[in-house]
């Protein structure tokens, strides 16, 4: 690579079927200073990476447009280097929940501002696309017109049967010179092997063996193939961004004491909004005050209302119930969770999958061979077993376009763009093709416990002091757990502002990742962490582990306070298993994959809760521990998913085959992962899997369909059975049974 590497984004219309983008793919390479290219045809999106000083844009305009293609850049998107899915090339590996940039120079994203910035709404709103009814597409006059001529063309050869030999030549062309044009383009851009180009062949050499009035047909018919193709791709593209449908237009917000209607657009984060019962949300938020049952159904596919209070995350989309709720707003509108899913979800349709990157290359090689055979079989028999020219030159066009490899190519992204967004509706955000496809395999499963298992809201229930009162504890620990993000921190500030304990001042705090938090209050070294840390430092007496392993076996979590190397005193924590934990487990257990538990909490917690959810368990982790087990289960064979939140156990999410991230939408892991569940339950990690093995069925059933039609149509044509038409009928055909049987994966998991 040559000095830094950016990021542009654009908007690409007109895209409708996967060797479009091949196509722009292969031209957009070849514009000096572009490093990397990824195109999504479902999402319309693509993803330039070039040399940051290197004025890439007009070139790529010129060949894309040229083409026949539209172009705008996505406005606000672009950026340098990137934690999302197009950074695994330069990365070589695909994870780092922790290292966001694995000392390649990448620079973290840009946080989002708490102010009003209008480039913001712009990306917003590119996402919101108009999509126009087909027959005002491009295409759609197009195939229109050439239908039209066609029509004519029956009308004005039975009127005047003199006409016949080329009334059908000319209403062929009204199809065939746009055709012809992006052929011509597609060739000088490094496509010779087009569609388009073999379409040309077959049609111009159909009108000179006489065969005119086929040859208008079979253009018509490819027309049709190809607005077919369009309107379904656009159906997986409407699917998610029917998303942003769900967000009002306008909020109120309290300003000055007052409440003024403003466009949810334009709220900053920080303001605060009312939110009316029985509305929708206008923005993602933090409840303020007020209770009620939230509807999260339209954003996460849970039928049950949840019940939530001051405190809780809520998203934009969902639908109030019965209380009035005034909200603080966490995210403006360009970054709230569902604008953040559609583009995690289009950037993910820009990776492919691996069988989808076998059947690019398959196909790069499919076309060109079928067009020497068609040659073959147009010259051989004519030439040495007298056959006749007429005859064998009709087969040898036919075959041309069999070597359309349109369906095949569709096969897999049509699926995988239909799971992406199936899945990205229900909360499961799954960052491309590979990571879909790799879902599928896994074999064995880890999980954090805390924060993932269970609901990583601890509540403190006992306090002991040792050499000093319970209050004192607390206030000390409360003080070192000030800067922590860990959920034990947030137990214990809780319960320190509960009993209005004041809290001294610290300096030097130092977390100590799997151990506790380390720092100095008042002069004295202070360390508050797991008991067997604490007792590395100063050994606790027989009495206190007594204590100490009393309230484990409750299975509560313990901390230890040690203040100038005397054990001061213990907090313990219990923390509830999440609801569908035991159900999300059984699950796993039951598609037959090995399921673990992987805690830094101690022996007897853990056992005391993986007893209840019935799973195997290992203790008293560090980092490092969860990261050596998984490489160790992966050396055993398994394929292993890694369960969690990110917080102590980023090396593990990293270092396994497919890294999930569980959380209730803000976390730097759910950016980072390989796979977020976004609404944090425990089934869906299996929801995952076999949603996963759904789309590889569907891939294959795609892939049979697409090559077995070919196959009948190759052997027909020969035989003599079949003409042009069927030909490119059973290309058409075939791609819209494929494109037809991908998007019913969007009907998931309803029917699957
Ligand atoms: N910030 C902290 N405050 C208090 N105790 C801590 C803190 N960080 C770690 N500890 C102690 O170290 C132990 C291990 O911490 P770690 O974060 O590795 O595991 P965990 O969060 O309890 O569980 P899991 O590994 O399943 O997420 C905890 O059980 C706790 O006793
Ligand atoms: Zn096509």
């Amino acid at each position: 690579m040559t000095g830094p590497i950016r990021e542009t984004r654009y908007r690409v219309d007109g895209m409708d079927c996967a060797s479009c983008a091949a196509k722009i793919d292969t031209a957009v390479r070849r514009v000096v200073g572009v490093e990397d290219v990824s195109v999504s045809v479902t999402a319309a999106t693509m993803t330039v990476r070039h040399a940051d000083h290197a004025d890439v844009g007009p070139a790529i305009n010129r060949k894309v447009v040229g083409l026949g293609y539209g172009l705008s850049p996505l406005a606000g998107e672009a950026r340098s280097g990137s934690s999302l899915p197009g950074a695994h090339a330069c990365c070589g590996h695909p994870h780092g929940a922790e290292g966001h940039d694995h000392g390649h120079g990448h620079s973290p994203d840009v946080p989002p501002e708490p102010s009003l910035d209008l480039t913001k709404f712009s990306a917003a709103a590119d996402h919101v696309r108009h999509t126009e009814p087909w027959w005002r597409t491009g295409r759609g006059r197009l195939t229109l017109a050439c239908g039209g001529a066609l029509v004519c063309a029956y009308g004005v050869g039975k009127l005047f049967p003199a006409t016949e030999p080329w009334i059908f030549t000319l209403a062929m062309l009204v199809g065939l010179l746009p055709i012809a044009r992006r052929a011509v383009m597609a060739a000088l851009a490094g496509t010779p092997f087009s569609i388009e180009m073999l379409m040309t062949i077959a049609a111009v050499g159909a009108v000179f063996i006489g065969a005119g009035e086929e040859a208008a047909m079979v253009v018509f018919l490819f027309l049709i193939g190809e607005l077919l193709e369009g309107i379904a791709a656009g159906k997986a593209r409407a699917s998610i961004e029917a998303l942003t449908a769900l967000v009002p237009k306008t909020a109120h917000m309290e300003a000055q004491g007052r409440l003024i209607e403003v466009p949810a657009e334009s709220l900053p984060a920080g303001a605060i909004i009312l939110v009316r019962p029985g509305d929708r949300l206008a923005a993602d938020g933090v409840i303020l005050t007020g209770e009620s049952g939230i509807d999260e159904a339209p954003v996460t596919g849970e039928s049950a209302p949840v019940l939530k209070g001051p405190g809780d995350s809520v998203f934009a989309g969902t639908v109030n119930g019965d209380g009035a709720l005034r909200l603080r707003v966490t995210a403006a509108a360009a970054d709230n969770t569902i604008a953040r899913v559609i583009r995690l979800v289009e950037e993910a349709q820009e990776t492919k999958a691996p069988t989808e990157r076998f059947i690019d290359r398959f196909s790069r090689t499919y076309t060109p061979a079928v067009a020497l055979v068609a040659a073959l079989v147009a010259m051989v028999p004519p030439l040495f077993l007298g056959g006749l020219w007429q005859e064998w030159i009709y087969k040898g066009l036919a075959l041309l376009l069999i070597g359309c490899p349109c369906a095949l190519v569709i096969s897999t992204p049509a699926a995988i763009a239909a799971s992406l967004s199936a899945g990205a509706r229900r909360g499961l955000l799954i960052k491309g093709g590979s990571v879909l496809e790799g879902l599928g395999e896994v074999t064995a499963v880890a999980f954090d416990k805390t924060g993932t298992l269970t609901e990583g809201k601890p509540r403190v229930t006992d306090i002991l002091g040792f050499d000093r009162s319970g209050a004192d504890v607390l206030s000390h620990a409360a003080a070192l757990e000030q800067g922590s993000s860990h959920p034990l921190a947030q137990a214990i500030l809780c319960r320190a502002e509960a009993d209005g304990v004041a809290l001294p001042a610290v300096a030097d705090v130092k977390a100590l990742g799997g151990k506790g938090v380390g720092g100095r209050v008042a002069g004295a070294d202070l360390f508050l962490g797991s008991p067997q840390a604490a007792d590395h430092r100063v050994p606790l007496t027989a009495e206190q582990k007594a204590q100490v392993a009393a309230l484990h076996d409750q299975g509560k979590t313990v901390s230890v306070l040690v203040a100038d190397g005397r054990a001061a005193g213990a907090l313990a924590m219990r923390d509830e298993p999440r609801a569908d934990a035991a159900a999300g487990l059984k699950a796993l257990a039951g598609i037959g994959l090995r399921v673990i538990m992987l805690t830094g909490d101690n022996r007897g917690t853990a056992h005391a809760i993986a007893g209840r959810l019935g799973i195997e368990a290992r203790a008293e982790l560090l980092p490092e521990d969860k990261q050596r087990i998984v490489g160790e289960l992966k050396a055993e064979g398994y394929v292993v998913a890694k369960v969690g939140d990110g917080i102590n156990d980023a090396p593990a999410l990293a270092a396994a085959d497919v890294g999930i991230a569980v959380g209730g939408g803000t976390d730097v892991a759910l950016e980072t992962a390989d796979a977020a569940s976004l609404h944090g339950r425990v089934t869906d990690i299996a929801a995952m899997v076999r949603l996963s093995r759904r789309t590889m069925r569907n891939i294959y059933q795609n892939i049979a369909m697409a090559l077995g039609l070919k196959g009948v149509f190759l052997a027909t044509t020969i035989a003599g059975v079949t003409g042009l038409w069927p030909a490119i009928l059973a290309d058409t055909g075939a791609t819209v049974l494929v494109t037809i049987n991908a998007l019913r994966l969007l009907q998931w998991p309803a029917k699957g």
